[in-house]
């Protein structure tokens, strides 16, 4: 009984494998949206291009809702082991589409103060999820930054895992310009990346533009590259390097990486013994190890799927 059990359960998983690697191997087709544009530039590496040259990028309430569905589909994408996000024409973006979102938060549809902030709030959280879902994608991101990244932009990029930046690039906490507090991430994930509350304060404060020299130095951006062409081919020779590597490996050393930026040192130390004492039953680290005492490239090397 216990074996006809087993044998069920193998075929069971079979078919859902099946089941999966047929969503995955349904291939770009599968990634159409109005505001984003995806392709897959290399072997397991993907390009998510924000997609409306015409008004800078600006983001509409299309793009919010296209952000969450193509990262979601990135992240059980096994096809998929890194990401690099830039955006299309003049500039990277210039932050949210202050036409089309104005309506959005600006005219509430409800009389009563309580209930026009209680679903102020429900649709601000909402919004927050589109930034977030990055970092919950365990793929790597890379965002290529060029020219200006305005606004929410640089919202968008304190959620990605690295960021590169051409030399004519611009950041800009511009919020306070038009009147708020910025609220999709900033805030809280700048402080953590520039570890320079100083400088972070006078940005969000004045809305100044940090050029790309002074991202580099602050520790914004990790490399800055003369213009546009050369920013996207370094983007996804880092994205393909990364590919080559076991994505067990890469993929639960961004979930770690994430997960000890918010704990204390003991507790992210408890969550890795029990993430690698699963983890480290994989097959791949027998194979990277061979070729690493081989001397032979990752890249000849094959990792499962994940
Ligand atoms: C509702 C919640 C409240 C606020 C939330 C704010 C979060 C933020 O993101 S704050 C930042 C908002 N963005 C801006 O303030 C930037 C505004 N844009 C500009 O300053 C300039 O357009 C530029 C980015 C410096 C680019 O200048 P240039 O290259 O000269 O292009 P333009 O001719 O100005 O623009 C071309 C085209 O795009 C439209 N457009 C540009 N930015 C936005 C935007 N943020 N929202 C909507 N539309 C935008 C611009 O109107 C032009 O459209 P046409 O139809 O061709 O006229």
């Amino acid at each position: 009984m216990a074996l006809i059990r087993g044998l069920l359960r193998r075929d069971l998983r079979k078919v859902a494998l099946g089941l999966r690697n047929m969503s995955s191997e349904a291939g770009l087709s599968s990634y159409s949206y109005e505001t984003l544009k995806v392709t897959a530039p290399a072997d397991h590496v993907f390009h998510v291009e924000i997609n409306r040259p015409e008004k800078r990028n600006a983001m509409n309430k299309a793009f919010w809702r296209e952000m969450v569905l193509c990262f979601q589909a990135l992240g059980e994408d096994s096809n998929c082991r890194a990401v690099v996000i830039s955006g299309a024409g003049k500039m990277f973006t210039s932050g949210i589409d202050l036409m089309d979102m104005a309506s959005e938060f600006l005219q509430p549809q409800e009389d009563d103060v309580a209930r026009i902030a209680w679903n102020l709030r429900k649709k601000i959280s909402e919004y927050q999820k589109s930034f977030s879902v990055i970092e919950k994608c365990t793929k790597p991101v890379i965002a290529a930054i060029h020219n200006g990244c305005i606004g929410v932009g640089v919202d968008l990029v304190t959620a990605c895992d690295i960021r590169y930046c051409s030399q004519d690039a611009y950041f800009q906490v511009k919020e306070v310009d038009v009147g708020l507090a910025t609220d999709m991430g900033t805030l809280q994930r700048l402080p953590n990346i520039i570890g320079n509350r100083s400088l972070v304060n006078e940005l969000a404060f004045t809305a100044r533009k940090m050029m790309s020299d002074e991202a580099l130095s602050s520790g914004l951006v990790s490399r800055v590259f003369p213009d546009k062409s050369s920013l996207l081919n370094a983007a996804f020779g880092l994205a393909t390097e990364i590919a080559s590597k076991s994505p067990i490996a890469v993929q639960g050393t961004k979930v770690n990486l994430v997960y000890s930026r918010d704990h204390s040192v003991q507790e992210s130390l408890d969550y890795m013994a029990t993430w690698n004492m699963r983890m480290l039953q994989t097959e791949d680290i027998m194979k990277s190890a061979q070729a690493v005492l081989q001397k032979t490239s990752l890249k000849d090397i094959t990792s499962s799927k994940l």
